[in-house]
């Protein structure tokens, strides 16, 4: 099958991955993903990134296509998470005269990922704002820190104007035989789901590195970002860059409310129902339902990120919470969620904590407007809670 390209002279030799179940060992894809690496093929060859072990076969059958019986000359590591790092060695080893381009901190971390020693004369060390001409290509160099690896770095191709930009813009989900935003259907608003529970989970703790970034890319003249999953974005800029922008901000992208619940025998959930009908009654704005126990935690953390309302619904469980809102609480807390509306509904049936704890939790975060009176349901909800429930509701969208 011939290769898909960017242009023609930058193709891409990344590979989906069908196979896997979840990334990183903890995140549901159930469209896969891709590890994506291009080649920029001009006087010199360079070969932006490598692959995860998952997809060696097909990189390198891609990797011999794109070369068409040339060696390549660069090999640009941006940063060494081992789904983009998992081919260093091999390549290496099979096209010994590549010379590698890196950063500092990725020389220096790179014997943690190999055992081959990289001699002198093989490395090209890359800094902030340093370049490689390849020929009528250019790449200049961009440190990201902490986006969201010590060492990531991102290189912009001048000539034709594209941001190799890492895991940056990133997303899950296998591409098939289609490459960039413009041959995908549905497209911005369908990338943004997927982009945002990769972004959120993976990305979102480094905020203010990621908002750096920004910074520097906002002074580029831009035609194609090309990430190291997922689709090469080549339209709509604004955009990718706005949702960027909100994300890493920590700030709502629009008005809606999550409600995650737990709950042992359904009581519980029938409360976080009720209140998403009262809403429902009240408002067009969406709610959404999280059932913690079953629903993927990074989607519930990912749409909390997006609404700018959080209800948690919580049993009271051996004088805590169940294990699934206290690790849903942490996830929340990892990624610095701020900047929300939020409220508690707990259920106890001899000694009610809940409602205190995941108050507690809620209003622990940045700048937070937690309602003052939680609804205490005791084993099953009475009329009382029901009218606490309605006024709940009221409260949320005023
Ligand atoms: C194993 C177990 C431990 C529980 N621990 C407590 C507790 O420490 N304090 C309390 O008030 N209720 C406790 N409960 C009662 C739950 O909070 C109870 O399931 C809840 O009040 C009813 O809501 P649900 O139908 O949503 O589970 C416990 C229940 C179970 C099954």
């Amino acid at each position: 099958m011939a290769l898909k390209r960017i242009s023609d002279s930058i193709l891409y030799v990344g590979a989906d991955d069908r196979t896997i179940d979840l990334f990183e060992n903890q995140y549901p894809v159930s469209n896969g993903v891709t590890y994506n690496s291009y080649v920029i093929k001009d006087s010199k060859i360079a070969v932006m990134d490598t692959v995860d072990e998952r997809a060696t076969d097909q990189w390198f059958d891609n990797l011999e296509e794109a070369f068409e019986g040339k060696a390549p000359d660069y090999l640009v590591v941006s940063h060494l998470e081992p789904d983009h790092s998992g081919n260093i060695e091999r390549f290496l080893k099979k096209y010994p005269d590549t010379i590698v381009v890196a950063n500092a901190k990725t020389f220096a971390m790179l014997p943690q990922f190999i055992d081959i020693d990289v001699p002198e004369d093989k490395r090209f060390v890359a800094a902030e704002g340093t370049t490689l001409a390849l020929g009528k290509h250019v790449l200049t160099f961009v440190m990201a820190p902490m986006v969201h690896w010590p060492e990531v770095m991102v290189e912009y191709e001048s000539t034709e104007k594209v941001l190799f930009s890492a895991d940056g813009f990133g997303t899950f989900g296998a591409l098939g035989d289609r490459l960039k935003t413009s041959e995908l259907e549905n497209m911005p608003q369908s990338w943004a789901d997927e982009a945002r529970r990769y972004f959120i989970n993976i990305v979102g703790k480094y905020g203010p590195s990621v908002q750096g970034l920004l910074k520097k890319a906002s002074a580029l003249d831009i035609s194609v970002i090309a990430p190291l999953h997922g689709p090469v974005i080549d339209k709509d800029f604004d955009f990718y860059i706005d949702k960027y922008m909100r994300w890493s901000s920590y700030q709502p992208e629009e008005k809606g409310t999550v409600i995650a619940y737990s709950t042992l025998h359904g009581n519980t959930r029938k409360a976080a129902l009720k209140l998403g009908d009262d809403l429902k009654k009240l408002s067009d704005e969406p709610v959404v339902v999280y059932d913690l126990s079953r629903d993927d935690c990074a989607k519930a953390v990912a749409d909390s990120f997006r609404f700018d309302k959080l209800v948690l619904a919580g049993v009271t469980y051996d004088g805590g919470l169940m294990p699934c809102m206290e690790d849903f609480i942490y996830h929340l807390k990892m990624k610095n969620y701020q900047n929300r509306k939020a409220a508690v509904i707990e259920n106890g049936s001899w000694g009610p904590v809940a409602g205190k704890l995941m108050t507690d939790a809620l209003a622990s975060f940045k700048n937070m407007n937690v309602c003052e009176t939680k609804v205490t349901i005791k084993t099953r909800l009475n009329a009382k809670n029901e009218s606490e429930l309605s006024d709940l509701a009221k409260w949320l969208l005023n």
